[in-house]
């Protein structure tokens, strides 16, 4: 059966399997169905969606792998030949005949058997290109008419059909294995067999992917344990916050954002990052939000006209006193040096912590902080970080190029080195907790690449973890939130304060993305339109 997954409203979370897991499901399922079926379901999926796609092609250009990834292809050329009979089809196929695994071989049989027109060129004026030339046993391309072939499917602007994998794009990282490897120009399609890979929603994989299909080819996915999971937020059953009649706004908790250096400290004023992290704060529900702005000076405000509900708090006193200690605490928004002045009395104090940006960059210049961050789980106190690429770099001492090359292992590594729920932010945010599956966000698209948006996503996940936590019930879960659940995305036992900050941080990335992706086409997006679309948690 063909599943086609929208961003935001994949329910249930879905299982993602990397290379290994997927070959063992493949394997499995090989040795318990007669020879050759699995490839013809394959093929029948592939036919049907291409069908679907360009319902009155033209002329169709399928290109196919040395392997079985050309095998499916081959096989689904032979299906639409005769589905398709009015209907130009060309194949190209590259591989040694005496190499072949006995499926492609098949395939090939197949393919002959049925009059397909076979060419080594692709054809001009093709109206919808099936790439069947690498899937999981894809590795990086030489110079040859695979590669050319390849250029040819990112190149063109008809509609391309991926089977399994876009080829070169690495099916556990979403990096591309081809250094010539470009945005694709036309629509894209990608059918995901069996499984769904984790390369096909973070870093290239997006773009590369285009419209993810899943075909599980009548094959159970939940015999191994997933690499990652799809971001699926839980629709919680309970009452909204208008049916809440007896809360308070102490029932929605306490926000305090130190960010928003003021111009004075070294001519770098960023005052608006804070606004834009509080603001958000308030919006998403918090019930009541603090500011400090870090390094005041005489001109530095004291007010929020257009939102006076903010309440502004000396930033240092706030950082060493009983606020942080009771209030959730994101710092770092636009906070430059002056961060410095803050971070040490919030990494000892604060029970629930979100840590962004500038202090994300002090701690990667300082080990004693990233010692005393990594310390803070094993004393019951919680913290999540918020990284983008490079700050994510700075933190695991390589470049952003590292990080970006296999963002999961990236986003781990993070979460389990500071002992810290992790949003590794771009395409694809990848959302760790350690010794957690990870989850990979399918919302959101490049109207989010524009100063300010982090600084809200950053207001939204303390306003969510806001409330979730609260003071006096540290460790318990409201009435309303989901509970933790075998299905929930983790692995392991997660202790409640740990799962309550990876919810926030799930739930804010997703809704975060959301809006952008509702966002009218055409119009630009500034950080602060996201502030209207916010909605407390639960709804
Ligand atoms: N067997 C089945 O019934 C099904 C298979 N499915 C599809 O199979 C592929 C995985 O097939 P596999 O043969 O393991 O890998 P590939 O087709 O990706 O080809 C790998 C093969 O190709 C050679 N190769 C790899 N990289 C290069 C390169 N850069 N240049 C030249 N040659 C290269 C190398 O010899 C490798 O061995 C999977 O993705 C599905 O599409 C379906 O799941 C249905 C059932």
């Amino acid at each position: 059966m063909l599943l086609r997954l929208d961003p935001g409203s994949c329910r249930p979370k879905l299982p993602l399997h990397g290379s290994a897991a997927s070959r063992a499901i493949e394997q499995a399922a090989l040795a318990h169905l007669p020879p050759h079926q699995l490839m013809q379901r394959a093929a029948g999926s592939i036919a049907a969606l291409a069908r679907a796609l360009q319902p009155h092609a033209r002329h169709v250009w399928l290109a196919c792998g040395p392997s079985n990834n050309g095998g499916d292809g081959l096989l689904a050329a032979a299906l639409l030949r005769t589905q398709l009979p009015q209907t130009r089809l060309t194949v190209s196929w590259q591989g040694n005949e005496s190499r072949l695994p006995d499926d492609a071989r098949y395939a090939l049989q197949q393919a002959r058997a049925a009059g397909l027109e076979f060419s080594d060129r692709p054809p001009e004026d093709f109206d919808l290109g099936i790439d069947a030339l690498l899937g999981l046993g894809g590795r990086g391309l030489g110079p040859g008419p695979m590669a050319d072939w390849m250029q040819t499917l990112q190149q063109t602007r008809a509609t391309v059909l991926c089977v399994d994998l876009p080829s070169g794009l690495a099916c556990d990282s979403g990096a591309w294995l081809n250094p010539f490897a470009a945005r694709p120009a036309g629509p894209r399609h990608t059918l995901s067999l069996l499984t769904l890979k984790p390369g096909l929603f973070t870093a290239d994989g997006r773009d590369a992917a285009g419209q993810v299909w899943l075909d599980r080819l009548g094959v159970a996915a939940d015999q191994l344990p997933p690499d990652a999971w799809l971001n699926a937020p839980d629709t919680e059953p309970g009452p909204t916050r208008q049916q809440r009649h007896g809360a308070h706004k102490g029932s929605h908790g306490d926000l305090l954002v130190l960010g928003g250096q003021d111009v004075s400290v070294d001519g770098n004023g960023m005052s608006g990052a804070a606004l834009l992290a509080a603001r958000a704060g308030l919006q998403a529900g918090a019930g009541r939000v603090y500011l400090g702005l870090l390094g005041a000076g005489p001109a530095t405000p004291a007010l929020d006209l257009l939102w006076p509900e903010l309440m502004f708090r000396p930033a240092q006193a706030s950082a060493e006193g009983e606020l942080a200690r009771q209030a959730i605490t994101v710092c770092g928004c636009g906070g430059g040096q002056s961060v410095r002045a803050v971070l040490s009395a919030l990494l000892e104090h604060s029970p629930r912590l979100v840590l962004d940006a500038d202090a994300l960059n002090a701690l990667a210049q300082q080990a004693d902080w990233r010692a005393q961050l990594s310390r803070r789980l094993a004393r019951g106190q919680h913290s999540i970080l918020t990284p983008h690429p490079l700050e994510a770099a700075r933190l695991l001492g390589c470049d952003s190029a590292q990080v970006q090359a296999d963002r999961l292992q990236a986003a781990r590594e993070l979460a389990q080195q500071f002992q810290s729920v992790v949003v590794l932010k771009g395409s694809g945010s990848v959302i760790a907790a350690p010794g957690q599956i990870p989850l990979i966000n399918t919302t959101g698209n490049a109207l989010l690449a524009t100063a300010g948006t982090g600084d809200v996503l950053a207001g939204m996940v303390g306003a969510y973890w806001a409330q979730t936590a609260r003071p006096g019930r540290q460790g318990q879960m409201p009435a309303a939130m989901p509970q933790p659940s075998p299905d929930s995305g983790l692995n392991g036992s997660l202790s409640d304060g740990l799962e309550m900050a990876l919810q926030a941080a799930c739930r804010a990335v997703h809704q975060h993305g959301a809006l952008a992706d509702r966002w009218p086409s055409g119009r630009g997006l500034r950080a602060g339109d996201l502030l209207a679309g916010l909605t407390p948690w639960p709804g």
